[in-house]
């Protein structure tokens, strides 16, 4: 096997609770992660060589600071491999939306790797080394639609209905840590058990912050509630709504405002990267 073609899904928070500040600046926070059937797509190929080389549909992802090469360095490293790679990615998901798509790319590449180069390494391991990337790398490699804590590495798979969601992205960008500074941020929701997770009441505690500072959210929230019940994901700019099939969800894309992106999806409760990954055996 020299070559491993493997998605990276996008993810939604179904709810978002901030429930305290920690020492080290970051937040504590409880999440539902909903995977989506769909998102970006990596391509690994070995080369004689122990070079790592990256390139994508968008030229202006290719540098040192893509999430994808300082995953795939940071394997090489901790494995101590002497083996290299040619790595395609094929960037679908808009990015810095709320989607997770860089954390899926990098999740997607310590997975690909891990098969490609032979290490044997384990999940726990992966998961961990994800972590040291960002906050959403644990759920991406293990591929599970879950309720999330701490800063969203403790993991507890949950089964969800898949239903079909429409994503729509404004056209804004917003930074995270800019979110997560902010005076006003809603940091004080009260914890619920995991038991609470399907009978909570599910908001998204950065939502009315984002409203307020990017006004195209709240707009873009006020078209979307004319077709469902809707809401942002992580810390913006995208919102979603669930649909009962796929054409009502359909009707609702036709009808985008012109200067937002949107695409329609499944939730699943495992993702593709891992009947990906079997096939590839
Ligand atoms: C809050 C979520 C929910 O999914 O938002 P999205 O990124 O998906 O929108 C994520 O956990 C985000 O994870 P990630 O995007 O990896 O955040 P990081 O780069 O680690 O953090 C950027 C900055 O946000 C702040 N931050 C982030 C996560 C957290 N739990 N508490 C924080 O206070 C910190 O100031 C940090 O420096
Ligand atoms: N492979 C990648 N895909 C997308 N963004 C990446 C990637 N590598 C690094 N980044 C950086 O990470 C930031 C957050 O990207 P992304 O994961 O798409 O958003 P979010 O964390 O809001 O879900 C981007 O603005 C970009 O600067």
């Amino acid at each position: 096997m020299t070559t491993i073609t493997l998605p990276a899904v996008a993810k939604l928070n179904l709810f978002l609770h901030i429930t305290g500040r920690r020492t080290d600046g970051y937040h504590n926070l409880q999440t539902l992660f909903q995977l989506l059937d769909s998102g970006d797509e990596l391509t690994f190929t070995l080369r004689d060589d122990s070079d790592i080389v990256l390139s994508c549909n968008d030229a202006a992802l290719v540098n040192e600071q893509n999430l994808v090469l300082r995953a795939a360095h940071m394997l090489q490293q901790y494995s101590s491999c002497t083996k290299g790679c040619d790595i395609y990615l094929d960037k679908q998901l808009p990015m810095g939306g709320g989607l997770g798509g860089g954390s899926s790319d990098a999740a997607t590449t310590l997975l690909g790797l891990n098969k490609l180069w032979q290490l044997g390494l384990s999940n726990d391991e992966l998961a961990a080394l994800g972590l040291k990337l960002g906050a959403d790398l644990p759920l991406f490699v293990r591929g599970r639609t879950s309720f999330a804590e701490g800063v969203g590495e403790k993991l507890q798979p949950v089964d969800l209905p898949e239903r079909v969601y429409l994503v729509v992205t404004p056209d804004c960008h917003i930074s995270t840590a800019e979110i997560f500074q902010h005076p006003d941020l809603i940091r004080d929701t009260p914890c619920i058990s995991a038991e609470q997770v399907l009978t909570a009441h599910w908001q998204n505690d950065c939502q009315p912050l984002v409203e307020r500072l990017y006004p195209i959210v709240a707009i873009t929230l006020q078209w979307l509630v004319e077709y469902a019940p809707c809401q942002m994901t992580g810390t913006g700019a995208s919102v979603f709504a669930a649909f009962p099939d796929q054409t009502s969800a359909q009707h609702a894309l036709a009808h985008l405002p012109p200067s937002c992106r949107g695409f329609i999806a499944k939730g699943v409760n495992q993702s593709p990267v891992w009947a990906a990954l079997a096939d590839t055996e």
